[in-house]
């Protein structure tokens, strides 16, 4: 990035965050403005009463009085501003970074599945995450240096009236800290990503550290310090990065300072020179000393605005690349699901995962995917969603190719359980109202998901009802990984969708609720498509039709007993369970 770029995006970076400060907080803004302003012309202020007052001090009281007085406000009005307006900025930035952050979360809620979890995608996010405080602090910053320019352009003028070197040498006097800000941002900016992303991996190591499922298993496992370990390597790799910007952001600062100094000393001696009297020369050095506050303050302000600028650029380009206009509507039915010769290769492999692989399942029906880990049931069910593209093969919804729909509106025929299913440590009901894409349930339908995912007994229990906090973390209630598996299915119950996808629905849960839990699915089958990823045989009996997986090919199918009977790769796989 060349000065010139560093300075257009710093202009680019400071509009924006004006503007959405405008928008968000247009009342914090404007006591911001006052402030800055107040404290701006201050200075300019302060020369020209200490003029006047060393004019009149050898005078009477009644006429050194008044600019005693006026000086001795001025300096009362400069503290006491200067302190409100850093507070006024702060409590306006608190205000614009909440705004931003929720800004940030809305986009990435939005985010298409294909980019959610993808290595590029979480460095984007942290890294915005991180920049969240200097965002809100920008529109401030902005203030502050416009300021600043008010300052150095009311001292001018006022310390002209001496000299008019010295009142030019002190406007003079901020161009070595712009100059060599404009340099440490085009420093700052090429650290930005490689920092983000050591400080990332970091991240990740604590949370492992200090997240509830990896911290039990690394107690237990006596292994918490190899982590701690990884993650202060990582930490010290990031560390160094930012280390070699501050070392040279420290002989830049050394640098502006000599030439500042430079500047503000020519700027006394056109004073000394110039100053016609003693009343020149008194409020000459003070306006240059001013001059030394406000050259300090701008190169801050300044700083920020160009070293900001690349965080808000990236931010920007990160929430305006999330439409958020997606339709996420449940679709209210479908017919049929039909998936017709697929082929999907992953990328980097050479061999598909999944070959040709047909099935279909109609409006009432139960379907089961079956094969030994690895036979390529997940990879089905994931293009069968969208969420994989095949080499070759169509899905169809009701008979229509479902690529020819947006990704969000594929989704919404589907209500998709996996084995990750999310442990939410929120109140019982935000966790079951995250099923609908509005969030929006009667405490009535969420008690009859509850039900019919076999959850309503235990959360009945639970002290507070559907406003229990969830999970220990919180001091909440903790929950078995069955208790989990069954509010995650009971999700799925208030969506509600008209194709339900259920990858091993049952893994956690106790053989008694697992038969129950079957027995809903059974019993409400006409109401939806459903199709199970199952590994217990009993779970297979009441299907209506079982296609059986083996190296991405369909190589059997049928109903449980024919395929039993078949005696092939079906009864090879649960030969033990049969038995
Ligand atoms: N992201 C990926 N990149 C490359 N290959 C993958 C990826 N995911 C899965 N595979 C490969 O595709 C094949 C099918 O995997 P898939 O996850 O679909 O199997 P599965 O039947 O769901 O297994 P499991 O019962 O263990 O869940 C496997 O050989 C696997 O190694």
């Amino acid at each position: 990035m060349t000065r010139v770029d560093a300075f257009r995006a710093a202009v680019d970076a400071s509009v924006y965050s004006v503007r959405r400060a405008w928008g968000y907080a247009p009342t914090w803004l404007l006591r911001v403005i006052v402030g800055y302003l107040v404290l701006a012309v201050t200075p300019a202020a302060q020369v020209l009463v200490v003029s006047w007052l060393v004019e009149t001090s050898g005078g009477t009281p009644r006429e050194f009085v008044p600019p005693l007085v006026v000086l001795t406000v001025l300096l009362g009005l400069g503290q006491a501003m200067e302190q409100n307006t850093n507070l006024i900025g702060q409590r306006t930035a608190n205000r614009l970074r909440a705004r931003y952050q929720d800004e940030l979360m809305r986009a990435v809620a939005a985010l298409p599945p294909q980019r959610v979890g993808q290595a590029q995608t979480n460095a984007t996010i942290q890294g915005c995450r991180s920049s969240l405080p200097d965002l809100g602090r920008l529109a401030s910053s902005v203030v502050a240096s416009a300021g600043a320019l008010v300052t150095a352009a009311a001292l001018c003028v006022s310390v002209w009236r001496i000299s008019p070197v010295a009142g030019v040498l002190v406007v003079a006097a901020l161009l070595p800290n712009l100059l060599v800000f404009a340099w440490d941002a085009k420093m700052q900016d090429a650290a930005f990503v490689p920092y983000g992303e050591w400080e990332r991996r970091s991240e990740y190591a604590v949370e492992q550290l200090v997240g509830q499922r990896t911290a039990t298993e690394l107690a237990t496992l006596g292994s918490g310090a190899v982590v701690a370990e990884v993650a202060d390597t990582r930490r010290r790799t990031a560390n160094a990065i930012l280390d070699r910007i501050l070392v040279l952001l420290t002989r830049t600062g050394t640098i502006s300072g000599g030439g500042t100094a430079i500047l503000l000393g020519g700027a006394l001696a056109g004073v000394v020179v110039g100053g016609s009297g003693g009343a020149g020369i008194a409020a000459g050095i003070v306006g240059v000393l001013s001059g030394v506050a406000a050259t300090r303050s701008a190169g801050f302000s300044f700083g920020d605005l160009i070293s900001f600028a690349p965080k808000v650029r990236a931010y920007r380009q990160f929430v305006e690349s999330v439409s958020h206009s997606v339709d996420t509507q449940i679709r209210s039915d479908a017919q049929s699901v039909d998936a017709r010769r697929l082929t999907v290769t992953y990328p980097g492999s050479t061999e598909p995962a999944i070959r040709e692989l047909s099935f279909s399942a109609e409006k009432g029906q139960i379907i089961a995917l079956v094969g030994v880990n690895g036979a390529g049931k997940t990879t089905a069910i994931n293009t069968v969603l969208g969420l994989l593209e095949p080499d070759a093969g169509v899905v169809a919804v009701d008979g229509v190719d479902a690529t020819a729909l947006p990704l969000a509106a594929r989704l919404g025929y589907f209500g998709l359980l996996t084995q990750e299913f999310g442990r939410y440590e929120f109140t019982v009901r935000d966790t079951i109202r995250i099923g609908r894409p509005d969030g929006k349930a009667t405490d009535d339908e969420i008690w009859q998901a509850l039900d019919s995912a076999h959850a309503g007994d235990f959360v009945r229990r639970l002290g507070d009802g559907l406003d229990t906090q969830l999970g220990s973390q919180f001091g909440g209630v903790g929950l078995s990984g069955g208790q989990w598996q069954r509010l995650a299915l009971a999700r799925i119950y208030l969506r509600d969708a008209p194709i339900w996808i259920l990858d091993e629905p049952t893994s956690a849960i106790d053989a008694e609720a697992e038969q129950q839990i079957f027995a809903e699915l059974q019993r409400t089958r006409s109401d939806r498509i459903t199709i199970v990823v199952s590994h217990r045989a009993w779970t297979l009996k009441g299907m209506d039709h079982i296609y059986v997986l083996d190296e991405g090919r369909i190589v059997e199918h049928g109903t449980y007993e024919q395929l039993i009977t078949q005696q092939r790769r079906f009864s090879q796989i649960f030969a033990e369970q049969v038995a």
